[in-house]
């Protein structure tokens, strides 16, 4: 059976350890990151992103964020490098972000919040799918990449002008010829933790990779992402907004800086 969530006050992360035994893991996501208290490691290797825009092929209004969706039945979209052993292809890209712009990022820099977080979700080839991946402890590795107010981002505006169409849950569209890489800041500098999912089921699959430098958004594409709904045509009309987990406890893991 498929337990209900959200981001409500009945519903929302306080709420899923109730259905969600792992929301009170050992690896849970997000957290807060303390540059002063991550260690450099020389042994991390640089990201090598390879992305291919044909691969793109649709965007979803899943009722929680919305995802631009790739195909995955080759190694044309790959992540390698870092610090992930193998080879883990691009699955989706979703986001996270607030209803006002002091808040919205799921992790955190010494307390500091982001309006927007982007989330690139990769899944490691050793398994079968995504599927396969998805509860293994090195089956996901997920690139997050905050979102900082300033000029409005040319890179983000083909997503953002498809929402109009996926304003409701369940909505979808195609989506097609979009590189994500056109999202990336220009340092690949990056914060490393194993993590989990920030959504049910919170499954501790992911090898996190925090870029350190933010990329661009205007307000007027902050409020583009706050026009969506998290219902469903008919239904009550409800902002799709505060979309966020906020950061949990560390644990005694290790956060490492691939970067001095
Ligand atoms: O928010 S992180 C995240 C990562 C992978 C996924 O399939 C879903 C997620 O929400
Ligand atoms: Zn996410």
């Amino acid at each position: 059976m498929s337990h209900a969530w959200g981001y409500g006050p009945s519903d929302g992360p306080e709420t899923w350890a109730e259905n969600f035994p792992l929301a009170s893991g050992p690896r849970q996501s997000p957290i807060n990151i303390v540059p002063k208290e991550a260690q450099f490691d020389p042994s991390l290797k640089p990201l090598k992103i390879r992305y291919d825009a044909r691969d793109a092929k649709g965007i979803l209004n899943n009722g929680h964020s919305f995802q631009v969706d790739f195909v995955d039945d080759t190694d044309s979209s790959t992540l390698t490098g870092g610090p992930i052993s193998g080879t883990y292809r691009l699955k989706q890209f979703h986001f996270h972000w607030g209803a006002s712009d002091e808040r919205g990022s799921e992790h955190t820099i010494n307390g500091i919040t982001f309006p927007c977080e982007l989330h690139l979700v990769h899944w490691n080839t050793k398994y079968a799918s995504f599927g396969e991946a998805a509860d293994k402890p090195d089956g996901l590795a997920v690139v997050g990449v905050f979102l900082k107010i300033g000029a409005a981002n040319p890179k983000l505006q083909k997503v953002l002008d498809a929402l109009d169409a996926i304003k409701t849950k369940g909505k979808q569209n195609v989506f097609a010829n979009f590189d994500p890489k056109t999202l990336l800041p220009g340092s690949l500098d990056y914060w490393t933790y194993d993590g989990s999912l920030t959504t049910p089921p919170l499954l501790e699959s992911v090898t996190w990779i925090v870029l350190k430098e933010q990329i661009s958004v205007s307000p007027a594409q902050m409020a583009k992402f706050r026009s969506l709904l998290f219902t469903g045509d008919g239904e009550p009309l409800c902002n799709m907004v505060d979309n966020f987990r906020p950061p949990q406890l560390l644990k005694g893991r290790r956060v490492r800086a691939s970067f001095k």
